[in-house]
């Protein structure tokens, strides 16, 4: 299968090392398109795949073109798209805020759009990838949509509407995490960790705790409280974050992230 990929940067590049580090596909099947010559000439050098010329090229070549320019580059690459969309190829969006009826109403509404929301540990196969498919996409090629989805990661059918709302708990997330890991790390220097210490060690204890959520099938309350001894020394901190407002604030971040999407749609 030939994929092609219309912007290469943080997000797509993620996508292109996941798949060729699972094998999902070989190097010699990822055509990709970049105005940046640089990160083209990168991936070409380093993981072999094709550079081409033009998202007409693209076209002709690919049976799923992945779109992954920036959200208000997207009209501008469904402009040069139109019209060189074969029948049966699958256009699969990853930017936020566009919506399948957008890509339908330039590209023909007869067109297979899949709409997805990915997170960068793709790079690693630790993604996590929301997806919802128009009307067109036959289940055999749902199968390979998940397939390929999966190869880099989990991925999870939603309701196109809830997309916004994804965005703010899975999408944006590895920012936050990576905000939190990073503060933890500069309490651990102040406290006089060495600051490399500090990162592997914070970075192995998110990973345990989100291991043990994803396992243990406790709530994360339940979890939380075994860690906390009577007058012990994980309370003082609980109180020390309650006191800054920490819940309040995650949530805030992920309403204010979740309006910032229907905002980019044009829904409010
Ligand atoms: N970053 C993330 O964590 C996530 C991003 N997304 C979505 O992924 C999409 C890409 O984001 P991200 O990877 O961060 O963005 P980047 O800016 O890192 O990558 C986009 C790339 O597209 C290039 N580009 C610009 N215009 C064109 C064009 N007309 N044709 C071809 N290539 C072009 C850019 O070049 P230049 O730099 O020269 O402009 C850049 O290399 C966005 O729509 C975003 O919403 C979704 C989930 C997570
Ligand atoms: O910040 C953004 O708009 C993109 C979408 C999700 C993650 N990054």
């Amino acid at each position: 299968m030939k994929i092609g990929f219309i912007g290469t940067g943080n997000m797509g590049s993620s996508i292109i090392k996941g798949i060729l580090s699972s094998k999902f596909e070989k190097s010699e099947n990822i055509n990709i398109f970049d105005l940046d010559k640089e990160k083209v000439n990168n991936l070409v050098k380093e993981y072999g795949v094709n550079a081409v010329n033009s998202e007409k090229e693209l076209a002709e070549n690919c049976d799923i073109i992945v779109l992954s320019v920036k959200p208000h580059i997207i009209p501008v690459v469904l402009k040069n798209l139109s019209g060189n969309v074969k029948k049966d190829t699958i256009i699969l969006t990853i930017a936020a805020g566009i919506s399948i009826s957008m890509i339908e109403n330039t590209l023909g509404e007869d067109k297979k759009v899949v709409r997805t929301m990915p997170n960068t540990p793709a790079q690693v196969l630790s993604g996590m990838t929301a997806v919802t498919f128009n009307k067109n996409i036959e289940n055999s090629e749902k199968e390979i949509i998940f397939k390929l989805l999966n190869s880099f990661g989990k991925s999870v059918e939603i309701e196109e509407k809830l997309m916004h709302a994804y965005t703010g708990i899975s999408g944006s997330l590895p920012a936050y995490v990576y905000m939190f890991m990073e503060a933890l790390a500069d309490g651990g220097v102040l406290c006089g960790m060495p600051r490399n210490k500090a990162y592997e060690i914070v970075a192995q204890t998110v990973a345990g705790s989100a291991k043990m959520l994803l396992e243990t099938g406790k709530h994360p309350g339940q979890l939380k409280d075994e860690v906390c001894s009577p007058a012990g020394t994980t309370i003082e901190a609980v109180r020390v974050l309650e006191n800054g407002n920490f819940r309040g604030n995650v949530i805030e971040a992920v309403a204010a992230c979740t309006e910032k999407s229907k905002e980019m749609a044009g829904e409010k």
